[in-house]
């Protein structure tokens, strides 16, 4: 069997979440960051501590099997990998912004403006698409101070809160991309055995996440309009109470549409209902 390799964040926005889940897979391995790597004990994998900008070029050479990465840092680098899985961690959004006192309001205007950026590729090809011609100043961090400094007319960087750009007095108007964490390999390593298996664990504690696990009472002459309410991962369970006329019923349900759930069912006769958070759906 052979030993894969993933590369995660070594410390910044999305490594405490790339060791969470890789760890609610069920992988055992010391989060050392100063080795730099750290073997997996009971899976075949090592895991690899990087800086996120060499991640996709790691994966797409082999070098590393797997990675998790913003889609930001992909398409910046224009590797070529391959999307397992979108992982929900991480998200935030690419735009240019300016100061709020800009007459700047349309990326037309931006023609002939001073940028500054991180992502000068993303933002090329989207001056490009837009027929602007601006001049990219390359930055690799803290863009969002350009502005005020004079270095730059608009910025293009990531934006989650918004609470940077607030904080240095900048308004955004136009949003290139949106971005989320998300788990790559090198092409042609998709359907490997352990990169599967791997993949199957992922999907079943990202399900777990988005849903809950409900038990609640019913009188049996109320079970079916409650049963119809509730789709279960195939069907709900139906478990006989000790008062003659009642049941428990065990379900599952969407977390996006829980309160609306959870109010039809109180209206269809559901009393006492418990909820429960699910650590891994396995389908
Ligand atoms: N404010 C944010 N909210 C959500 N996700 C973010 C935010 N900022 C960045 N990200 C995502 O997390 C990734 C890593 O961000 P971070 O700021 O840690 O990068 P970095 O400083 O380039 O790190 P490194 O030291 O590894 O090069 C980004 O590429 C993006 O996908
Ligand atoms: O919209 P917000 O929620 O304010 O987030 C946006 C900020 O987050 C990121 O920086 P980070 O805080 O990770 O620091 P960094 O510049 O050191 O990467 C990004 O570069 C923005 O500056
Ligand atoms: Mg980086």
């Amino acid at each position: 069997m052979k030993t894969l390799k993933i590369a995660i964040q070594k410390s910044g926005r999305l490594n405490e979440k790339s060791v969470e889940i890789l760890k609610n897979c069920g992988l055992s391995f010391e989060n050392y960051k100063s080795s730099l790597i750290s073997t997996v004990t009971n899976f075949p994998l090592e895991i690899l501590f990087l800086r996120d900008d060499d991640i996709p070029e790691y994966v797409q050479d082999g070098i590393a099997d797997l990675g998790i990465v913003g889609e930001n840092v992909i398409v910046e680098t224009g590797a070529d990998v391959s999307y397992l899985q979108k992982l929900g961690f991480g998200k935030c959004s690419l735009k240019i912004a300016v100061k709020n006192d800009s007459d700047i309001n349309s990326v037309a205007q931006l023609d002939g403006k001073v940028i500054a950026t991180s992502y000068p590729v993303i933002l090329e090809k989207f001056l490009k698409a837009n027929q602007v011609e601006a001049q990219i100043r390359n930055i690799s961090g803290s863009v969002e101070i350009g502005p005020g400094l004079g270095l730059s007319d608009a910025i293009f960087d990531i934006v989650s809160t918004g609470g940077t750009l607030k904080n240095n007095g900048l308004r955004p108007f136009t949003s290139v991309m949106d971005s989320q964490a998300a788990l790559v390999c090198t092409p042609g390593l998709e359907f490997n055995t352990e990169v599967l298996e791997l993949v199957q664990r992922i999907q079943s504690v990202l399900r777990a996440r988005t849903t809950k696990y409900v038990v609640l009472n019913v009188e049996k002459k109320n079970l079916k309009a409650v049963v119809e309410l509730l789709p279960g991962v195939k069907s709900p369970t139906v478990v006989p109470l000790f008062e003659e006329d009642w049941v428990a019923v065990h379900s599952v349900i969407d977390e996006q549409d829980f309160w609306v759930k959870i109010n039809s069912l109180k209206a269809a006769g559901a009393q006492g209902i418990v909820v429960m958070p699910i650590e891994k759906i396995i389908t």
